[in-house]
């Protein structure tokens, strides 16, 4: 029988052959498999830096449909100097393949901080194993990077949360993780850091108090809260019974980023803030109708362009300030 929805040719043999169509070029088939090394990540940095004129302090990297509040009349207004570099022409990067991340490095500054911004992350769905997802991360470190504020869009497990909600990242439960599948995996490279890093500090705490201030400030606290957010492998959406497992072991907003890129991020020592934008309300009930689809994932993160952009402005601004003598 011929597969459903695909482009099918007929061989000269009158066999059925899948056409391939769009498809990234996926180098390593072995999802575990070690990433690059540090000299090949610093010669992506090296070339980098060779393009640019800032160094950056501090990554971004913007979530699903997040990334447009940096094109026009958005948060690229605030970024002066952007030199923008699609990954397709930066040595060993992958490629974005998702409607809603636009695949460019950003570089610039926001409220005079150097910083550079991920238009379009890397998603294990894609094709990609988890250390290649992370690999921006990496090359950030080595161009100077001390802190990350990761974004995601998410679905709001919680009852008391919102559609459009911002969720501050208090916590992780790394469910893929669980099943042995870590960015970290394969041999350890100590310049990146150690073997065994820590994770009961990875969401710094300095950052999220300033979070909650600066949200009394732009006087969003009433759409602001602070959860628990996980990481499934995606594809798919969740089914009403994993919703309910995650939700008996606490998690408030389930997504399919970030979670690597944290645990990367903070194995190099990098501060870490993430910030979810809940864009749908997960559907943990049978009796529910509704479904979850990445068209409305999209056009949440249009409606609060504005402040996320005022929002992650501020924010860069003020962990600036914070300097380096904080606890991380
Ligand atoms: O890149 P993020 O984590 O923001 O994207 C979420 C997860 C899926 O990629 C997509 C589903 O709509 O949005
Ligand atoms: O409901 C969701 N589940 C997983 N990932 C998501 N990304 C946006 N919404 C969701």
């Amino acid at each position: 029988m011929a597969p459903v929805n695909a482009d099918i040719n007929v061989n000269g043999n009158g066999a059925f052959i899948l056409a391939k169509k769009g498809l990234p070029e996926i180098v390593e088939n072995e999802k575990f498999t070690q990433g690059y090394s540090y000299e090949i990540l610093l010669d992506t940095a090296n070339f980098l830096l060779s393009k640019i004129k800032v160094r950056p302090r501090i990554g971004v990297i913007c979530g699903s449909g997040m990334g447009s509040y940096w094109k026009d009349g958005s948060l690229a207004e605030n970024i002066e100097d952007a030199e923008c570099i699609p990954y397709e022409d930066i040595p060993n990067f992958p490629v974005s393949t998702v409607e809603g991340h636009h695949g460019k490095l950003v570089f610039g500054k926001i409220e005079g901080v150097p910083v550079v911004a991920m238009q379009g992350r890397f998603h294990y769905y894609e094709g990609y194993p988890l250390w290649k997802c992370c690999l921006p991360v990496r090359v950030m470190k080595l161009l100077g990077v001390d802190t990350l504020i990761a974004t995601n869009a998410a679905g709001g497990l919680n009852p008391n949360y919102n559609i459009g909600d911002l969720m501050i990242v208090k916590d992780h439960i790394n469910m893929m993780g669980f099943a042995g599948n870590n960015p970290l995996h394969g041999p350890n490279d100590d310049r990146f850091g150690p073997r065994f890093p820590p994770m009961n500090k990875a969401y710094n705490y300095e950052f999220r108090k300033i979070a909650k201030e600066v949200a009394k400030e732009l006087e969003i606290e009433n759409i602001v809260r602070e959860g628990v957010y996980t990481c499934l492998g995606g594809p798919n959406f969740e089914t009403v019974a994993e919703l309910n497992m995650l939700k008996m072991v606490g998690v408030d907003a389930v997504g399919m980023s970030t979670v690597h890129e944290v645990i990367t991020a903070r194995h190099c020592d990098m501060n870490v803030f993430a910030l979810s934008l809940i864009t749908n309300e997960c559907i943990a009930s049978y009796d529910q109708s509704g479904e979850a689809n990445h068209e409305e994932v999209l056009d949440v993160g249009k409606v609060r362009q504005d402040i996320l952009r005022k929002f992650v402005s501020r924010l860069v601004e003020r962990f600036t300030q914070l300097g380096g003598s904080h606890e991380k």
